[in-house]
């Protein structure tokens, strides 16, 4: 198979997708050596539109709409993201190509003023971008207070610190990857706070009718984490959820070889109507279609809009 001598890798110009983007682009270069990669950046609406709740703007693919459209016109490869950005429906004409070994899944909770999250007292002002995550803490910690977080990942700790946050929730694997580790207070145990959708993985896109790439891209991918992603994005898929609802996601290899665990969490906006459970089996896509079936019964879609 011929395969192009040049791949071009689309990225937003953020320290994260960046790392992600070069990360990406050091495991095409070991496993295939000779292959030349190049990095070609971004700005999306996203990154323009800091000023207001990402919900608000409304439109899907926030993040990814240009780099589609660098997809669409060749000029670029191969589009690297989040995969937590990537909406689960993508535009006509592009696929999901794949996703790299995932890392923390988990958010992290930072403060300079308590030594870990259970220590936060009512009243204390925790600040967050995430439907989810408000959902998620305000159901057990209702008394807490909220304040909007925008931005990449370094503004977000400057805005810890500048506006006098107790604490900030934020992706454990963006501050992994930035070496940023030392910041975090404590984790969020994940079957409590259930992560998004495709959280801590690198989702690589690519054009329709381009399926060469597939071939570059196989030594790569990491079969587990396709397997976790794919069945979270069907979950989400299903229930039609963006990043602007409280749907959480996530999907582990059980204690017992063969067998995963599918967290699952639907909420209202204010965290009191919730649908929230842990199934064990031994098919990914199969524990996410159980658990659609069964939220939807439970009213999730209604849920989900109060
Ligand atoms: N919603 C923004 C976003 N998209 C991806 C990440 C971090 C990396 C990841 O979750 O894989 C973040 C920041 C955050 O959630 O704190």
């Amino acid at each position: 198979m011929r395969t192009p001598m040049n791949l071009k890798l689309g990225s937003r110009k953020s320290a994260l997708a960046l790392w992600q983007t070069h990360h990406v682009a050091d495991l095409l270069r070991a496993a295939h050596p000779g292959l030349s990669v190049e990095i070609v950046t971004m700005d999306t609406l996203g990154d323009q539109r800091t000023d207001v709740p990402l919900p608000s703007i409304g439109a899907k693919g926030l993040f990814t709409a240009e780099l589609e459209e660098a997809l669409a016109t060749d000029a670029v490869d191969l589009a690297v993201h989040s995969l937590k950005d990537l909406p689960s429906t993508l535009p006509p004409g592009m696929r999901f190509a794949g996703a790299p070994k995932r890392a923390s899944a988990l958010d992290a909770f930072i403060s300079t003023r308590y030594a870990s999250f259970d220590q936060v007292p009512d009243g204390a002002t925790i600040a967050t971008g995430s439907q989810r995550r408000k959902a998620q803490l305000l159901h057990r910690r209702p008394n807490l207070n909220f304040a909007d977080l925008r931005g990449n990942i370094g503004t977000r700790l400057e805005k810890l610190e500048r506006q006098g946050f107790d604490g900030i929730i934020m992706a454990h694997a963006a501050l992994e990857r930035l070496e940023m580790d030392e910041r975090v207070t404590s984790l969020l145990p994940p079957a409590e706070y259930v992560p998004a959708v495709g959280q801590g993985a690198i989702g690589l896109e690519a054009r329709e009718g381009r399926e060469e790439i597939d071939a570059i891209l196989a030594p790569i991918l990491d079969a587990p984490t396709m397997q976790a992603v794919t069945a979270e994005r069907i979950f989400m898929r299903r229930l039609e959820g963006g990043c602007s609802v409280a749907l959480g996601a996530y999907c582990v290899p059980a204690d017992t070889p063969g067998q995963w665990t599918f967290h699952a969490w639907v909420s209202s906006p204010d965290g009191r109507q919730c649908l929230h459970e842990a199934r064990t089996g031994d098919d990914p896509n199969a524990l996410a279609h159980a658990l659609v079936d069964d939220f939807l019964e439970q009213g999730a879609r209604s849920i989900l809009r109060a």
